[in-house]
């Protein structure tokens, strides 16, 4: 299947410079294609994710990705698909998160082989460019006219928005010229509020290059979701690609969790599994959907692709271990990840008995209630029910010398942490 087939077919493509022309050029020959990103944190999130997840789809039917790493337009800021002007951040922040944000790239998507991906970063050539040589080799190419009409700025003239951001479609401009003259890149792909700036560069590039240049742009939808709310956010917030802001195991129950409705949307759109794997799992969703096999199968590649294998199993783990309750067979590690949402106490290590205990713990509200639940057998410590009233809890029931846990009732887990 063509690469731009492929993508229709996934539901991946909200617009395109030339569908035609793209379709032609990619049956043809192996392009070399870009997509940028600023540093603007130190870590990304799943919905930066997204346009890299289609550059490797590139890869995978034999084309050429470059990743650009905006090393000088962070410092700058993109105003698109915002309202209101950033606060600029210190140049060493911006390096920072260079640094993690290549090391995260790095892991991600580069492989060994002939199409290698390439990273690049823009602050290479565009630090080299002085101000002269910006307003007559480049400015001139620029009418204030169209940079007014790109909805960024538009929208944006009433609430008033600098010299600065307003320039910033100049800099991205800037960068798919350089990657056409250097690198041999003919196509700039990225989200749906990135169509401005990257019509903006093929702009300068026909000027530049003469109208006959053969370069395209495409971008990708917004994900919706099927309840109206907005993808890739969780109660705790964004879901982010770094093990210590998202563990693997949170990461590989956001994907887990995926509304029916919404499951087979994400498997076309963010996995690499083939049209035959998907329709099977898609079937499974209408004739068994208790079974969640499309989720789980949703949460297996996700997790795989961003973590590993090793941390995919470990997800795994705790995920059967909190549903079966046989908490024993985790690891510290594994516990500070599952139970990393959850309610969580301190105690002191002391003999107690467990009613008393679960009360000063604060898990009991009353002396009464705990004696209830203890008695009628809806506590477990450790995943092993005590039904016993002079059960003695002790330092030896931590696991790994730190954690008790206690579940009341089904479902309700608690952690405490011995001090
Ligand atoms: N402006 C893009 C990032 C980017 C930067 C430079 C480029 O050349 C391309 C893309 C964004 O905010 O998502």
């Amino acid at each position: 299947m063509n690469i731009i087939d492929e993508l229709e077919w996934r539901d991946a493509i909200n617009q395109q410079t030339d569908a035609d022309g793209l379709r032609e050029l990619t049956n043809k020959k192996a392009i070399s294609l870009y997509c940028g990103v600023d540093p603007t944190g130190d870590s990304m999130h799943i919905g930066h994710l997204i346009p890299f997840i289609m550059l490797k789809r590139f890869q995978l039917a034999g084309h050429r990705p470059v990743i650009l790493i905006g090393g000088a337009t962070g410092t700058i800021g993109d105003p698109s698909g915002r309202q209101t002007e950033r606060s600029l951040q210190t140049l060493e922040q911006i390096q920072d998160n260079v640094v993690s944000l290549t090391n995260q790239m790095l892991k991600l998507f580069v492989t060994e082989g002939d199409n290698q991906i390439r990273m690049v970063n823009n602050y290479d050539w565009t630090h080299k460019i002085n101000v002269i040589e910006f307003l007559r080799d480049y400015g001139k190419n620029f009418s204030i006219n169209s940079m007014l009409a790109k909805d960024v700025v538009s929208s944006r003239l009433d609430s008033g928005i600098s010299f600065t951001e307003f320039s910033y479609q100049i800099l991205q401009s800037l960068d798919y010229l350089h990657l056409y003259q250097n690198e041999d890149v003919q196509l700039q792909i990225g989200g749906s509020d990135q169509w401005g700036n990257i019509t903006s560069g093929l702009d300068l590039i026909r000027k530049k290059e003469g109208s006959e240049a053969q370069a395209f742009g495409l971008t990708i939808p917004l994900m919706l979701k099927a309840d109206g709310t907005k993808f890739g956010k969780t109660a705790g917030g964004a879901v982010w690609l770094d093990p210590a802001k998202t563990t693997p195991y949170e990461f590989y129950q956001f994907w887990a969790n995926t509304d029916d409705r919404d499951v087979v949307k994400y498997l076309k759109y963010f996995t690499f599994l083939t049209k035959e794997q998907i329709d099977a799992l898609a079937e499974k969703v209408q004739a068994e959907p208790h079974k969640r096999e499309a989720q789980i199968t949703l949460a297996e590649e996700m997790t795989r692709f961003v973590h590993g294998e090793d941390m995919l199993q470990q997800a795994k783990r705790i995920t059967a271990a909190l549903f079966s309750g046989d908490i024993k067979s985790l690891s510290v590690e594994e516990i500070e990840q599952g139970f990393k949402e959850m309610p969580t106490y301190e105690a002191a290590i002391e003999d107690k008995n467990i009613v008393d205990w679960l009360v000063e713990v604060g898990i009991e509200p009353s002396k009464r209630q705990s004696r209830e639940d203890v008695s009628k057998g809806a506590i477990s410590m450790n995943g092993e029910r005590i039904a016993d009233l002079d059960f003695i809890v002790s330092a030896s029931h931590a696991i790994g010398g730190k954690f008790i846990i206690i579940r009341k009732g089904k479902k309700n887990y608690s952690l405490v942490k011995l001090s």
